[in-house]
């Protein structure tokens, strides 16, 4: 348990690495993210193994089809005990309705968040799929129609946080990754920010991934980005 707003990304093609990885980490320091590339391999044994070290884990693998499989494959993360589970938003009200509802029908406390537009996405991106807008406007959409559809929060980029800050409230989980600490590469991601600038702009929780885990020493980064939210 922890009440650290890092969130570290586990992206490891295996059940090995993923622990050799979290062996260095502190659960009372920061929580940790599994997606599809490990789930996939490992299957829930990861969130078992997570779990029975202490960490809260939010899974990943933003989810988006039809409501009822939504709902159930959302009901299956929660009873599997994980902190935080996902959807993309552009699946839309009614399925985002039934993957709360879900949860709610079965005294399910897991946090339910939706993906708005991803961090390694531009504007050119957008048009190319028919979304003529900003990447900016299209998130504003989808996390309004995040928050009516009952969900807790949403993913976007950090350079979003303070607009949505002021449009669904300070509680709307702001779950940020891109984030890149001034001694970081920046690989693939687009819109980025520094985890104090993340923060100050109303980000709830940070999730980042490379900065950490391909650092030489994992805790050392950690703990130089702690130091830089002080
Ligand atoms: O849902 C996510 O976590 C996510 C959404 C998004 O828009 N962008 C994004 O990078 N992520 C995830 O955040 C992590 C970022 O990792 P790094 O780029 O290595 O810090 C990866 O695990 C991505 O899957």
């Amino acid at each position: 348990m922890s009440e650290s707003p890092l969130i570290i990304a586990l992206d490891y093609p295996s059940l090995d690495a993923a622990l050799c990885m979290a062996d260095q980490l502190d659960p009372k320091r920061c929580r940790l993210k599994v997606g599809k590339e490990l789930f996939t391999r490992s299957g829930p044994a990861v969130l078992e193994a997570l779990h029975g070290r202490g960490f809260d884990v939010f899974l990943d693998l933003k989810f988006h089809d039809i409501p009822n499989t939504v709902a159930g494959a959302v009901q299956a993360a929660a009873e599997q005990g994980v902190w935080m589970v996902n959807v993309h938003a552009s699946g839309g009200r009614k399925m985002m309705e039934a993957a709360a509802e879900r949860l709610t029908q079965h005294g399910l406390k897991t946090h339910l968040i939706a993906v708005t537009v991803l961090t390694s996405q531009q504007e050119s991106d957008l048009q190319e799929i028919g979304l003529c807008g900003s990447p900016a406007a299209q998130v504003e959409r989808l996390a309004r129609l995040t928050q009516q559809s009952g969900l807790q929060g949403v993913v976007c980029s950090a350079q979003e946080a303070s607009r949505l800050k002021e449009l669904c409230g300070e509680s709307f989980l702001k779950v940020t990754p891109g984030i890149r600490p001034s001694f970081a590469a920046v690989n693939d991601q687009q819109r980025i920010m520094t985890p104090s600038e993340a923060m100050q702009a109303g980000s709830t929780h940070l999730v980042i991934g490379r900065p950490v885990t391909q650092a030489s020493d994992p805790m050392a980064a950690l703990a130089a980005i702690e130091a830089e939210l002080q």
